[in-house]
């Protein structure tokens, strides 16, 4: 089995790097689609009708099925002999943005349901402080798996 991981290694990071990419795109995006959402239309409104056929589509069609993507091919690399080192301190950070990021999945698919009741509570300017939060915890991710400190 491990002999398999790990020939199989290079694909599966490469699906793994492809996966990331796509659910960070809407992590970063769905935030600023609240803001203008919030900001620029009233529930019940056209453009409240178009933004929440956007944040669906956007959350279960891209976001979801990539963050299952990302989760079980990164832990196909975790299981993959020779590529975790857990007496670093790396593997231990990641863990600590990768669940930050996956509760971040869930708030913004909560506040997605929020929106598709007309339920919305926060305002457009904690939309974009919410914005950064997926951005720090990418940037402790990669700097984690990259510098392997
Ligand atoms: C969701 C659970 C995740 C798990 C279990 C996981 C696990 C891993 C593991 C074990 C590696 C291999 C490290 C190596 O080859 O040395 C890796 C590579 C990588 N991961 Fe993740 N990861 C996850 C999510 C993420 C996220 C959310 C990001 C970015 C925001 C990310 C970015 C990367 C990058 C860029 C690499 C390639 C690093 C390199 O080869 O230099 N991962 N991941």
């Amino acid at each position: 089995m491990g002999d398999i991981l790990a020939t199989l290694y290079p694909w599966t990071k490469s699906i793994h790097i492809m996966a990331v990419i796509s659910w960070m795109a809407g992590m970063f995006y769905l935030p600023r689609l609240f803001v203008y959402h919030t900001e620029k239309s009233f529930a019940g409104d056209q453009l409240d009708v178009t933004y929440q056929v956007m944040e669906e589509k956007l959350f279960k069609v891209i976001m979801t099925p990539a963050m299952i993507t990302t989760w079980i091919f990164g832990l196909t690399l975790v299981l993959t002999p020779g590529i975790v080192d857990w007496s670093s301190v790396w593997p231990y950070t990641k863990l600590v943005g990768i669940l930050g990021m996956t509760w971040c999945h869930e708030w913004l698919g909560r506040r997605r349901k929020d929106f598709s009741t007309g339920q919305n509570r926060f305002t457009g300017r904690q939309y974009r402080m919410m914005n950064e939060v997926p951005t720090v915890l990418m940037v402790l991710i990669v700097l984690s798996v990259v510098v392997k400190f």
